[in-house]
């Protein structure tokens, strides 16, 4: 390559996603280089944007079941495109522009495969919500189907700048879960020579991935699955008990101050999802407002308060974690390592580090990766990934029949749209 030209590989690059704790865009500015082994990112800047008030609300309701009007989906879509765009600009604030984003956009509805919804039965000491349920809506849709708002197409446009977006239906259109997808950056950004390793991410839902020590052929060797209820749960229970006035647990100080109720962990834990061999995904619709309902309900049998609720499903997320490896890994791993809001609550990472005794629990920023930006870091690779034609999917995660290539790709152009950023500093609102 003559020295003055452009490389043909965008290393500077913007990954975008908000989880399903909805609480606003994750935005990462990262340089990458190298493939795989040899991969490397460095996290230039980070921040989070809030969703504007109102759309936080309206998406939420969307997860919960609330019926919209095709009008009203669209304009939220834009919406979200138009948030998530002006994240984009705001992040490269003080830096050389990224030739390419990553964009997740946000989850509003995700439906696992069906076949992957039959497991043992919830008992009839708690009427649960079940996996079952949502089979009943998927009996005769054999592919899952994930759908995340904020097109990339408008992003692109918004921006000037190419935009890759809807990560998960080319795995789920081949019989993959679609989810998780960033164990495969996981697997090269945070693989040791000696050492297996659990990254678990605390979010409103938790994943893991199971990485074995480097060597022969451990990429066969990964696991990766949904564990069930993060901070969901307790993000809904903490904003009834407090009458709105919290949204979240801050540190996990309230839960510390009550006391777990363990035969009420142990009967949430029939819950038949917890019991599902991995692959497996979930999401808000199944541990969302019914789940949180009957949690809430089962409580008042043990009068517990509301500490002590708090401290219930926390113990909840921390049992259920701990639960998943000891019954689907081949092996436990040396130590674990922590991202995702979660990682931040004090409470809930004391609970897991007594549950797995000896096994140190630490996060990944004690390993070079930012913990609250690992998720938007790994869409930025995946973007990456995708415009070098590398897979972004890992078949033992989703249980996708083989590798594919993730993410739709849309063309930045200097726009009507874009000029206006350039003009006035700011996404043009419709
Ligand atoms: N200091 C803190 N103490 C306790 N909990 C915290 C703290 N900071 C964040 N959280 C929890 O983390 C949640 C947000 O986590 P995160 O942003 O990782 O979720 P997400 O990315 O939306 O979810 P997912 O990974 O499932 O897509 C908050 O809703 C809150 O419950
Ligand atoms: C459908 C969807 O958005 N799933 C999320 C969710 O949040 C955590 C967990 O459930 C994970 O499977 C996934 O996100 C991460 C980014 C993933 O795909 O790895």
């Amino acid at each position: 390559m003559h020295p003055t030209e452009e490389p043909a590989v965008p290393t500077r690059v913007i990954g975008l996603i908000s989880g399903t704790s909805v609480d606003g865009i994750d935005a990462a500015l990262v340089e990458i280089s190298g493939t795989e082994l040899d991969l490397k990112i460095e996290l230039l800047t980070g921040a989070t944007y809030p969703y504007p008030a109102g759309l936080r609300e309206k998406i939420l309701a969307i997860g919960a079941g609330v019926a919209i009007s095709m009008p009203e989906l669209a304009e939220i879509d834009d919406a979200i495109a138009q948030v998530f765009a002006q994240a984009a600009q705001n992040i490269q604030i003080g830096h050389q522009p990224a030739t390419i984003i990553g964009s997740h956009g946000q989850t509003v509805y995700h439906r696992p495969p069906a076949d992957r919804g039959i497991g043992k039965k919830t008992t009839p000491d708690s009427p649960l919500p079940s996996t079952d349920a949502i089979n009943r809506v998927s009996a005769h849709f054999p592919l899952g189907y994930s759908l995340q708002l904020g097109r990339g197409e408008l992003i692109a446009h918004l921006t000037g700048i190419t935009t890759v977006s809807n990560f998960r239906v080319a795995d789920i259109a081949i019989g993959g879960h679609g989810a998780p997808l960033v164990p495969r950056v996981d697997a090269y950004l945070l693989s040791h020579p000696q050492e297996g390793r659990c990254i678990q991410n605390i979010g409103g839902i938790g994943n893991v991935a199971y990485i074995p020590p480097r060597y022969g052929n451990w990429l066969s060797k990964i696991r990766a699955w949904d564990t069930g209820p993060g901070n969901s749960l307790l993000d809904l229970a903490v904003e009834h008990l407090s009458a709105g006035t919290k949204t979240y647990d801050e540190d996990g100080n309230w839960a510390a101050s009550g006391t777990p109720c363990h035969p009420l962990v142990e009967q949430w834990l029939n819950q038949n999802y917890f019991h599902l061999p991995p692959p497996k995904s979930t999401g808000r619709e199944l541990f969302g407002v019914t789940y949180i309902h009957q949690c809430l309900k089962d409580a008042q049998a043990y009068q517990l308060n509301a500490a002590d609720i708090l401290a219930t499903l926390t113990e909840l997320t921390a049992a259920s974690i701990v639960h998943s490896y000891r019954t689907f890994l081949p092996e436990m791993p040396q130590r674990v390592l922590l991202c995702g809001g979660g990682s931040r609550n004090l409470y809930l990472k004391q609970r897991l580090q007594l549950l797995l005794a000896s096994i140190p629990v630490s996060t990944t920023d004690e390993v070079g990766l930012s913990a609250d930006f690992k998720e938007a870091i790994a869409f930025a690779v995946l973007a990456y990934w995708r415009h070098l034609g590398i897979p972004g999917n890992l078949p033992t995660a989703t249980g996708a029949p083989q590798e594919v290539l993730l993410g739709e790709i849309h063309q930045g152009q200097d726009s009507v749209l874009s000029r206006e950023w350039e003009s006035k500093g700011r996404i043009p609102n419709f």
